[in-house]
């Protein structure tokens, strides 16, 4: 038709095949939202014959018709559609190709409420609160009156009032056990005050067949249905099954929203659906509004899965694979967590000391057999020491394109290295199996028993308690004192080079500003080894790429201007790094823009 352009309109799917698909996917008894029901077509209201194959849920009774309404229907049009298996249980798939960065869903959140165990926060706005106000109704404290009231509130306000036990809080800035039941109650109460909402949130998986008898379940138990049956006296209006089954959902569905003073939980509909992957493919992000915001965060094919990670990313397989198996019931079987060496990222892998010493002997030897052999000739170079010595090794390093740029030649370098597979690491053979060997990539012995977990827990231990408050020095020292046992690369260095980055630049005598060029190259080598591991395990649109990257734009930005200033670097060589800063920059802002 003249003047429509509809050419870009996706396929068309028969209806038959949406609904089976719509009946495969529907689990707990219950027809999601998004799938066909009744389906006429949207230009002529005749019965449908087919779906749009965007999103499989827009029937038409024809082609024509479909390509007709394309314009009408783009805007609402999404490029996945609901799957399901009996392993996954539902899942979204890609039904094109979708570009990275591209949006795969706004979704508006269904409820709000604190986590389970929260310092004292605001029942309606979630700022922390200090006690100063407190609310009339319940004696929650709350930040002012304007607060008083609200819709928000009203579930756990009005359950405590009529308890006619108010509650007193009186411990603040620690986390508070006291607000464990406010979210279940909110979701419990949808079930008289919005039977929708409440349908919606009874889709979502619970696992409460998992849950049963485990020590979650147990621990809920005694706080939780204790609390809203004794307490709040709702044993007839919620019976223990449904507060359980609740618990399971925000369990397994509920997102953490960090706010600018505190994190609190939302759940949302269609975002619940991303499956697991510990390489995820989309990015959330929340808008103002606090709707979560799905993208590609990496160029997606048709038929992909889309998936976003549900524990922390920069951790070892055992952590992630313990984590998602005793809070969302599954063993998580993706590419990063079968392959040992987890896709060469070697967050998990520890150095085998035999294969180091042998490396530092030959190491020995070669340098003594050079030094013999150019004895005379270097003499007469006038060695330069200090800052000169080492910009000049970075320089030649970086010239030369090393990976190891500007690190020692120790063979116990901080820097990432011998990333090939074959180094010195010692892995995990079959890191799926809790009995699974750890063996040295390189001379093939084996570890002792548990050791690799024990070392992992100490140093894990010892780098939380510097991450409650860390310093330059601090940092470096446990990056010297582990370096021996762990690879560069382990999640414990990631977090630790992660935090040293920022301090870097921001720590009290270390402002940007004030950096010596050889501080300023050792924030630029931490920000290379950390992009390095950032590009494996969340590649593409991610935050901790976009944090990274901006670091390295200024520590290439002040790099350039410091060496020039003290005469290290010619005009060219100093262009050169400045025109490295600026394509860190242009990347960060390209990450952090979506
Ligand atoms: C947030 S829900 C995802 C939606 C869910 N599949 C459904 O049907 O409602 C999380 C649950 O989905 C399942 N799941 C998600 N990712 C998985 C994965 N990679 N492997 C196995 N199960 C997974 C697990 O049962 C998990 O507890």
């Amino acid at each position: 038709m003249p003047g429509e352009s509809h050419g870009d309109a996706p396929a068309a799917v028969p209806l038959q095949v949406a609904v089976q698909s719509a009946a495969l996917s529907c689990v707990n008894g219950h027809q999601p939202e998004d799938q066909p029901k009744t389906l006429k077509c949207g230009e002529c209201a005749k019965e449908a014959t087919i779906v749009c194959g965007g999103c499989w849920t827009h029937g038409y009774c024809a082609r024509d018709h479909q390509l007709k309404g394309w314009e009408k229907h783009r805007p609402k049009c999404r490029p996945w559609r609901v799957g399901a298996s009996s392993e996954l249980g539902r899942f979204m798939v890609a039904t094109r190709d979708v570009a990275a960065g591209e949006l795969l869903m706004k979704d508006s959140p269904l409820l709000m409420g604190p986590k389970m165990v929260t310092e004292p926060i605001c029942l309606a706005c979630y700022r922390p609160v200090d006690g100063e106000y407190t609310c009339n109704g319940c004696g929650f404290p709350l930040c002012s009156a304007d607060c008083e009231g609200t819709v928000d509130h009203e579930p756990e306000c009005k359950a405590i009032r009529d308890s006619g036990v108010p509650v007193k809080v009186s411990v603040f800035g620690e986390e508070n056990s006291m607000y464990e039941c406010i979210t279940p109650l909110r979701v419990l109460n949808l079930r008289n005050e919005s039977p929708t909402l409440w349908n919606k949130i009874m889709t979502l998986e619970s696992n409460c067949d998992m849950r049963d008898g485990t020590e979650v379940a147990a621990i809920t138990e005694q706080t939780v249905v204790d609390i809203i049956h004794n307490r709040l006296e709702l044993e007839e209006e919620y019976e223990t099954e449904i507060i359980e089954k609740v618990l399971g959902i925000l369990d397994t569905n509920a997102f953490e929203i960090r706010l600018p003073d505190s994190s609190i939980l939302g759940v949302y509909s269609s975002a619940s659906l991303l499956e697991h992957d510990c390489v995820p493919n989309t990015h959330r992000t929340f808008d103002a509004d606090l709707n979560l915001v799905v993208r590609a965060a990496i160029p997606i094919k048709r038929g992909d899965h889309l998936t976003s990670c549900y524990t922390e990313s920069i951790a070892t397989t055992n952590y992630r694979q313990e984590h998602l198996r005793s809070s969302k019931y599954f063993i998580c079987g993706c590419k990063r967590c079968t392959d040992p060496t987890e896709l060469k990222a070697f967050t998990s892998a520890l150095r085998c000391t035999d294969c180091t010493e042998k490396a530092e002997a030959e190491a020995k030897k070669k340098k003594a057999e050079v030094q013999g052999r150019g004895r005379g000739v270097v003499r007469g170079g006038a060695r330069r020491g200090g800052v000169m010595n080492r910009i000049n090794q970075i320089q030649t390093s970086q010239a030369a394109g090393s990976s190891q740029q500007g690190s020692s030649s120790s063979t116990q370098s901080t820097a990432s290295g011998d990333n090939d597979g074959t180094g010195p690491w010692i892995v995990q053979q079959d890191p799926l199996s809790l009995s699974s060997s750890w063996k040295c990539l390189n001379c093939g012995n084996p570890c002792t028993d548990d050791y690799p977990e024990r070392i992992t827990s100490v140093a894990q231990e010892e780098a939380e308690e510097l991450e409650e408050s860390p310093t330059v020095d601090q940092c470096e020292a446990f990056i010297e004192k582990w370096i021996s046992t762990f690879h560069p690369d382990h999640a414990i260095f990631v977090n630790i080079k992660y935090v040293l980055v920022h301090l870097y630049g921001s720590e009290e005598g270390y402002d940007i500003e004030e950096l010596t060029p050889i501080q300023l190259m050792k924030k630029e080598e931490l920000c290379t080894q950390v992009l390095r591991v950032a590009d494996i395990i969340q590649p593409g649109i991610s935050r901790l790429r976009g944090s990274i990257l901006y670091e390295q734009y200024q520590a290439l930005y002040y790099k350039a201007k410091a060496m020039f200033l003290v005469g290290a670097a010619t005009s060219e060589q100093t262009r050169r790094i400045a025109m490295d800063a600026l394509t860190a920059l242009k990347e960060c802002a390209r990450v952090l823009s979506k």
